[in-house]
């Protein structure tokens, strides 16, 4: 990984399409720095608020709601809708996008580029691997647990980035080897998918039983990995089953969060990958086999 520092040179304009919890985040990041991002959402809000560190950040808006009001396209677009909203949002990026645009994906998974081909070109669209946690509170503002922190693919593209975030308090490093991180995070994101299936938070992977169902579903995961062309080694799994069990009982994950509040749940983009790259590659993924339609299934209804 390449830490990135030095002045900003970006002067261009910024927008967020989908101000939730971790676009909020960004567009407080921008704000303080000095550069207030034009907000497209879904829910009309004056401003967003973020708690970060025993802080709160206002960022003026309105967020925007309807399309027809967009002006001129931005320089830099951060996208951060959830992957099941990507249909409804395209119509943002169908305004807000011009064509020397770069957009900034910040959501889970592996496939940002994929999921935008035909819309913008691959090399203006820069995926970003989100490392941090933040939650909506019931008012709408958004609380930051942990320190906020991108991975960026080392691209032309990822550079806009980079300088826009440089002089925030978000972390921003780019990787050669974006695929491996990108990877590292799903296996993360895969089987924190567990969570939906119980109803519970990180605590439950302190218990034996799931730390063993985490671990060989964590197996299956990295061979997945592995044959998509990412290197990781084979400490991945306990390490990153280790990290949930050290992380505070409470912690949840936004697909969790989802399923609490009855939205739709992004488990194809989470943890479907994964089976549906077994079957391309024709590696048996028995504990997927099990665990996606149970998820799909949750996110397509209580009844
Ligand atoms: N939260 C987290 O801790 C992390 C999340 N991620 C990933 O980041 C991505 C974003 O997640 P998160 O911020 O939690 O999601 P949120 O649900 O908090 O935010 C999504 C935002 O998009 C808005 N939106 C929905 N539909 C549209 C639309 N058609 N046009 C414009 N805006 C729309 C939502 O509006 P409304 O307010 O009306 O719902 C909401 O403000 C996901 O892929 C997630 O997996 C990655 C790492 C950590
Ligand atoms: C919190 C974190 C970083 C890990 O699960 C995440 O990606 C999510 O909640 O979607």
């Amino acid at each position: 990984m390449q830490a990135v520092d030095g002045p900003s040179s970006f002067t261009g304009s910024v927008a967020v399409i989908g101000p939730g919890a971790i676009g909020t985040t960004i567009a407080a990041a921008l704000h303080e720095a000095g550069t207030t991002p034009r907000l497209y959402g879904r829910t009309a809000r004056e401003q967003l608020t973020l708690h970060r560190e025993s802080q709160d950040i206002v960022v003026p808006g309105p967020v925007i709601t309807d399309v027809s009001q967009v002006g001129q396209p931005a320089d830099l677009v951060f996208l951060a809708t959830k992957t099941t909203q990507l249909a409804a949002a395209a119509s943002w990026l169908d305004v807000v996008a011009g064509p020397h645009t770069v957009v900034c994906v910040l959501q889970n998974g592996i496939e940002q580029q994929a999921s935008l081909a035909g819309r913008i070109h691959e090399s203006r669209v820069v995926p970003a691997v989100v490392w941090f946690p933040a939650e909506t509170q019931p008012d709408g503002t958004v609380l930051l647990r942990g320190e906020a922190r991108l991975t960026l693919p080392d691209s032309p593209a990822a550079t806009t980035v980079v300088q826009a975030l440089r002089e925030t308090w978000c972390g921003v490093e780019t990787s050669r080897d974006f695929t491996s991180v990108a990877w590292r995070k799903l296996l993360q994101n895969a089987v924190a998918g567990l969570m939906v299936l119980t109803g519970r938070r990180a605590g439950m992977y302190r218990r034996e039983d799931i730390a063993s169902l985490a671990l060989s579903y964590l197996q299956e995961c990295l061979s997945i990995a592995r044959a998509d062309g990412a290197e990781l080694d084979d400490g991945a799994p306990l390490e990153i089953l280790t990290r949930l069990q050290a992380f505070p009982v409470d912690m949840g994950t936004s697909i969790l969060a989802d399923r609490e509040a009855g939205r739709p749940l992004e488990w194809d983009t989470r943890n479907g990958v994964v089976q549906r790259l077994g079957r391309r590659h024709g590696i048996p993924t028995p504990i997927s086999d099990v665990i996606v339609p149970l998820l799909a299934a949750a996110g397509d209804g209580s009844d």
